[in-house]
C-alpha cells in the first residue's frame, strides 16, 4: 500500500496533543505514513513571534500545550489549502464554531481519495432549526468519508501521557482499523465500533452535562449530586441518540466516549471550570472563557444552544430538562438554582 499522508487540521490544546500522537507513529511507522505531518495553525503572534515559527523552531506549542515537546516532523503551515492538499488522512481537530469556514476553503482543494475524522466535539445549527453532525458538515462541504475519534481525553493528560482510551466510530470496518493505526500507541488505546453516530453524539453532548455539574460545583454541592447530574444527563443523552438518531445502540454508551468521557469531563474539564466560576463570581460566560483558558475555546455553553435548536424545533425542550435548563443559565434566563428544581421534578422521576 502507498505510504499515507496525515495532516492534522487544528493546534489546540487537544490537536497539539493529538499531534505528539501522530507525530509519533508515522515516524514509527515509515512502511505505512509519510514521517511529515503538516498541522494547520491559525497564525497568530505569540511573545511578539508567529506561533507558527515557533513550533517549527522549538517544536512546541508554547501557547495552547505549554511544556510538551512535540515530534520535529509536525511541520506548522498557516495555509489551511497548503497544509491539506495532498493528504491522504485528514485529523480535523479545532473547536466547532471555525470548521464550516475551514471547510469552505477546502472545497475542491483536496484528494479525491481522501478521508477524514473529526475529534470535534459540537454541533452546527441546521438552516431552518435542527442541527447537523461536524462529521456531515465535513462530508457535505467535501464530498470525503468522516469518520469521528471521541473519549475520555483530557488533552494535557494524554500529553503527558497518562494512560487512557478512546473510541474510533466508522460504519466502515476497514477505515477504522486505518485510523486506529494513525492514532493507538501505548498510553492511548483505541476501540472501533461502527455506530459513528452515538460516538460523536456524546463526545458533543457531554459537555453541555460538564457545564451543569459545573454549576453545582459553584452552587457548593457535593459529590451526590454530581452523581445524579452525571446520571440524569446520560438518560438524557441517551434519549436524545434514541429519538433523533434511530438505529443507535445503547452498548456505546459504555465505550470510552460515553459514561467515561461523562465523567472525566464533569470532575476535570474547562466546562466544569468555567461553568463553576460563573456561578460563583456572576461574570458572564464568555469574559471567564477569556480570563480563565487563554485563548482555549470552551464548547458546552455553545453546545447548549445548538442542542436547544433542536429541542425547541420539535417542540421537546420539557422532555430534556437538564439540556434546557443549562443553556436558559448560559443565556442568563433561570439561575443555577432554578436547574437543581428542574432535576427535582425530572421525568426520570415520575
Ligand atoms: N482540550 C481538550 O482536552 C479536548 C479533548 C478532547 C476533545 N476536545 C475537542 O477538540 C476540539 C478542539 O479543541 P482544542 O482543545 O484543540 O482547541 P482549543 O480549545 O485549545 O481552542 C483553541 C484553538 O482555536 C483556534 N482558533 C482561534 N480562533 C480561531 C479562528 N477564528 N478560526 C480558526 N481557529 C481558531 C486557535 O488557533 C487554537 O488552535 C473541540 O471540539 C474540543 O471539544 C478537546
Ligand atoms: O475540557 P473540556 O470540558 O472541553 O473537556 C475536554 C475533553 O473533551 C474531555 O474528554
Amino acid at each position: 500500500m502507498q505510504r499515507q499522508k496525515i495532516c492534522i487540521i487544528g493546534s489546540g490544546n487537544w490537536g497539539s496533543a493529538i499531534a505528539k500522537i501522530i507525530g509519533f507513529n508515522a515516524e514509527a511507522h515509515p512502511e505505512l505514513f509519510e514521517t511529515d505531518v503538516p498541522m494547520w495553525v491559525f497564525e497568530e503572534q505569540v511573545n511578539g513571534h508567529k506561533l507558527t515559527e515557533i513550533i517549527n523552531t522549538e517544536h512546541e506549542n508554547v501557547k495552547y500545550l505549554k511544556g510538551i515537546k512535540l515530534p520535529q516532523r509536525v511541520i506548522a503551515i498557516p495555509d489551511v489549502v497548503e497544509a491539506a492538499k495532498d493528504a491522504d488522512i485528514l485529523v480535523f481537530v479545532l473547536p466547532h464554531q471555525f470548521v464550516r469556514g475551514i471547510c469552505d476553503k477546502l472545497k475542491g482543494k483536496l484528494k479525491t481519495s481522501a478521508v477524514a475524522v473529526t475529534l470535534i466535539k459540537g454541533f452546527e445549527i441546521a438552516e431552518g432549526g435542527g442541527i447537523l453532525l461536524i462529521s456531515n458538515v465535513i462530508r457535505q462541504s467535501l464530498n470525503i468519508p468522516c469518520a469521528a475519534l471521541m473519549g475520555a481525553n483530557i488533552a494535557n493528560e494524554v500529553a503527558n501521557e497518562h494512560y487512557c482510551e478512546a473510541t474510533i466510530g466508522c460504519q466502515d470496518k476497514q477505515l477504522g482499523q486505518k485510523l486506529k493505526s494513525v492514532f493507538q500507541t501505548k498510553y492511548f488505546r483505541i476501540v472501533c465500533v461502527q455506530d459513528e453516530t452515538v460516538v460523536e453524539v456524546c463526545g458533543a453532548l457531554k459537555n453541555v452535562v460538564a457545564t451543569a455539574a459545573g454549576f453545582t460545583d459553584g452552587l457548593g454541592y457535593g459529590d451526590n449530586t454530581k452523581a445524579a447530574v452525571i446520571r440524569l444527563g446520560l438518560m438524557e443523552m441517551i434519549k436524545f441518540s434514541l429519538v433523533f438518531y434511530p438505529g443507535s445502540k445503547l452498548e456505546t454508551f459504555f465505550e470510552s466516549c460515553g459514561v467515561a468521557d461523562l465523567i472525566t469531563t464533569c470532575y476535570g474539564g474547562r466546562n466544569r471550570r468555567v461553568a463553576e466560576a460563573f456561578v460563583k463570581t456572576g461574570k458572564p460566560i464568555g469574559q471567564l472563557e477569556q480570563e480563565m483558558l487563554q485563548g482555549q475555546k470552551l464548547q458546552g455553553p455553545p453546545t447548549a444552544a445548538e442542542v436547544n435548536s433542536m429541542l425547541k424545533t420539535k417542540n421537546m425542550e420539557n422532555k430534556f430538562p437538564l439540556f434546557t435548563a443549562v443553556h436558559k443559565i448560559c443565556q442568563g434566563t433561570i439561575t443555577a438554582t432554578e436547574m437543581i428544581e428542574c432535576l427535582r421534578n425530572h421525568p426520570e422521576h415520575n
